[in-house]
């Protein structure tokens, strides 16, 4: 026995399973047999007197999960900070632990009512005593832990569970004497691994694998060289015998039944203060304001979903909820993170969904000089595609030519301050890059307070359906194409070779001829493969009034790269009278603009063809600009191109026979893009007849 080591425990006598508040309750209700839980309960009890002093707290009606004493509190010295329940069904235990420790001589803590902690089922000690590991996420709340810090004078590691299986710290994860450390890396989620990792060598971190993890191996009680817990595996009994444990297996079947075992039902009342250790709290907060319509459009679910995915911990305070139809909502979001870096990432985040205001104490924008060209100070502020401003001598300034994946370029001219988007390579070392996030605001337009997607009449409600009908698509495309075209805006399209192979070339043509395109963006094959057709009559050689392939016909795309590399361009080709119809026919013929941009698959390639892949892109952005629309035919690789390039504000129809494309290309968290999952001929084909059927011009709205 190790005499200074005292456990406090809570007979089973009242113990059942009444209501659910863990995944392993579920099924489970009254489905405890009492006697048994005595009985596993009482063979628990006899080990660990053999090995500690075992105190007991009375057991009390109406709280049957007092059993489980690791959630009494969190010891250290004679400190305790008592437990606050996530769940209702649990507080009633409160008062009770506290007259436990306060009659055996505890200073005791309590955390502020609305900040859930729930002891050492969510704290453990280091063995050495060197630091506290916290859980959050399911139970205690990450807040709590600088308060567990400031009370016990500890350096305390923040942990984020992901798995509703392992709701508690000490289910997936049990510091071991000599520094050893049993755990199920799933529970966790990528940075907290990382944090464990950077803590315990490899050499003391013995993984538990899933079967051994459902059996609460994890749960275990370790008094010195002893590791008591319910059911272990062979494999994991053996690793635990070779770091020089003494395995102890008892069945405690009936606790798991309501998610608990050994160390659930157990806690060590006697934790060691080690000298030279104090408090590190890197627990970072701060409180944001999100507004607009917070409910209808999801606002608030997808900031605190980003907040928790980001590994932090939120408290929302002060929601106003507006009152009419089309007034906006605010709330005021306590934000806490583990560390500075995490909190920049979900920051980061919430600024990019643009119902954030930031507290003004948060000052100006973060500038850093560029110290070599085309290249960013490390933590650039990545933009989004989203109408940014940027804080400068306390004045919100707007940044140009928005775009995604860019950095935010800031230079002072004779006009003034000037902030842009500018993709790495075109950094310019006298220019300076916003880092960090402080400083950073997006601006957007309150969504409408209808639901999106629910508005199928609701021109460009995001989202992909593939049940969607296609005609119901093309009534909107083709209302819009036509109110562009009538009010003189930008239509531009990107187009992939199958828009020809489908029989869309015709379609597309009358597009251009008819007025309703000011751009084509595309790469090598759709000029290749629609000359192929205008010349030819056929496509990739197939005969596309027969659909069958003709003789010799893969060698008619090369046939007509020849012609045109002779005539040294489509246009002379066009004017040579080679060329007398077809989509860059109509493109020469009507002065629309086309970007052809290379890829590494292209034949020949065409005159035309930018290969300088900078080059290209600069002239597709320069085509994108000021664009009111982008229909995305059929091609992957060109439309995400454009996408990137396409600050949020324009509309964008994405059509593609593949749903996965559709949905990445739809997918910009803006409400003005839209997918349809269909064949593109056939989308062009009705989108020519709903045009032509729109014979009266529209009013002016
Ligand atoms: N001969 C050549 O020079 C040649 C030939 C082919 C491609 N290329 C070049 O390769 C690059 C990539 O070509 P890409 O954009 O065609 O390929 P891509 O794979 O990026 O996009 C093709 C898209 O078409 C979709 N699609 C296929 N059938 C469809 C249908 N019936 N209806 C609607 N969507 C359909 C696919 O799902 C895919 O998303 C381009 O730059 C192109 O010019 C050159
Ligand atoms: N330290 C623990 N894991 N305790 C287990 C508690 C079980 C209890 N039914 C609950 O859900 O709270």
């Amino acid at each position: 026995m190790t005499a200074s080591t005292h456990i406090l425990m809570c007979p089973p006598h009242h113990y059942d399973v009444d209501y659910v508040i863990n995944p392993w309750m579920e099924g489970n209700i009254h489905r405890s047999s009492r006697d048994r839980a005595e009985t596993q309960w009482e063979r628990l009890h006899k080990i660990l007197k053999d090995h500690a002093v075992v105190d007991l707290v009375e057991p009390q009606k109406g709280v049957p999960d007092m059993v489980f004493t690791a959630n009494a509190g969190l010891v250290l010295g004679d400190n305790v900070v008592l437990s606050r329940f996530y769940h209702p069904e649990r507080q009633g235990e409160e008062p009770h632990f506290k007259k436990w420790f306060e009659d055996n001589g505890f200073t005791v803590y309590e955390l502020p009512k609305d900040l859930p902690f729930e002891g050492a089922g969510d704290a453990l000690l280091d063995r050495e005593g060197r630091w506290l590991w916290a859980g959050y996420g399911f139970r205690s709340e990450l807040d709590s832990h600088p308060y567990l810090a400031k009370w016990l004078d500890i350096e305390v590691i923040s942990l984020q569970l992901v798995d509703s299986r392992f709701y508690h710290l000490d289910t997936c994860f049990c510091p071991l004497s000599n520094g050893y450390l049993l755990y199920y890396p799933p529970a966790f989620d990528f940075y907290s691994n990382r944090l464990i990792e950077m803590r315990v060598p490899p050499e003391k971190r013995i993984v538990v694998n899933d079967d051994d993890a459902g059996n609460f191996a994890c749960n275990a009680v370790n008094v010195g060289d002893v590791v008591v817990m319910n059911q272990v595996s062979d494999d994991l009994s053996r690793r635990l015998t070779e770091a020089g444990f003494q395995v102890i297996q008892t069945p405690l079947s009936e606790f798991l039944k309501a998610g608990g075992a050994a160390k659930c039902l157990t806690l060590r009342t006697t934790e060691p203060v080690m000298p030279n250790v104090h408090a590190v709290d890197s627990v970072v907060s701060t409180t944001i304001t999100l507004k607009g319509h917070l409910l209808d459009a999801g606002i608030i679910n997808r900031a605190l979903d980003l907040v928790v995915e980001g590994g932090g911990s939120f408290q929302v305070r002060n929601f106003n909820l507006g009152e009419q139809r089309q007034s906006t909502s605010t709330a005021d979001v306590h934000i806490s993170a583990p560390s500075n870096d995490m909190m920049e990432e979900i920051l980061a985040q919430l600024i990019e969904l643009g119902a954030v205001s930031l507290p003004d104490d948060q000052g100006d924008a973060q500038l850093e000089p560029v110290s070599q060209a085309g290249v960013a100070p490390d933590d650039f502020y990545v933009t989004t595609i989203y109408p940014t401003e940027i804080r400068i001598n306390g004045e919100w300034i707007r940044v140009g030519k928005q775009r995604m994946d860019g950095a935010i370029a800031v230079k002072e001219t004779p006009d003034g301050i000037v902030a842009e988007c500018k993709i790495l390579r075109d950094l310019e070392t006298h220019e300076k890059v916003v880092v960090g996030v402080s400083g950073i605001r997006t601006v957007r337009k309150p969504e409408s307070r209808e639901k999106r997607g629910t508005q199928e009449f609701g021109f460009m409600s995001a989202g992909v359906s593939s049940e969607r009908r296609v005609e119901l698509v093309v009534e909107q495309v083709a209302w819009e194409l036509r109110r562009i075209r009538d009010r003189g805006g930008k239509v531009v399209i990107t187009a992939g070779p199958v828009v020809i192979h489908t029989g869309g070339a015709e379609h597309l043509s009358w597009l251009i001829r008819e007025g309703y395109v000011q751009g084509l963006l595309g790469g090598n094959a759709i000029a290749v493969h629609d000359m192929e057709q205008s010349c030819l009559g056929t496509s990739l050689g197939v005969d596309m009034k027969r659909g069958v392939a003709v003789r010799g016909g893969h060698r008619h795309h090369l046939n007509v790269i020849n012609t045109i590399r002779r005539h040294g361009s489509i246009a002379q080709a066009v004017e040579a009278g080679v060329v007398t119809h077809g989509v860059m026919y109509e493109c020469v013929k009507n002065d629309v603009p086309f970007v052809l941009a290379g890829s590494i698959r292209d034949d020949g390639p065409l005159p035309d063809t930018e290969m300088d892949l900078i080059r290209a892109q600069e002239r597709y952005a320069e085509l994108v600009r000021g664009s009111d629309m982008i229909l995305m035919l059929s091609t992957m690789l060109h439309s995400i191109g454009v996408g990137n390039m396409t600050p949020s504000g324009v509309k964008m129809v994405c059509v593609d026979i593949n749903p996965a494309v559709v949905t990445k290309l739809s997918d910009r968290g803006s409400v003005e893009s839209t997918g349809v999952v269909t064949d593109v001929g056939l989308f062009l084909s009705l989108l020519v007849k709903q045009l032509a059927q729109l014979t009266s011009p529209l009013v002016n709205a």
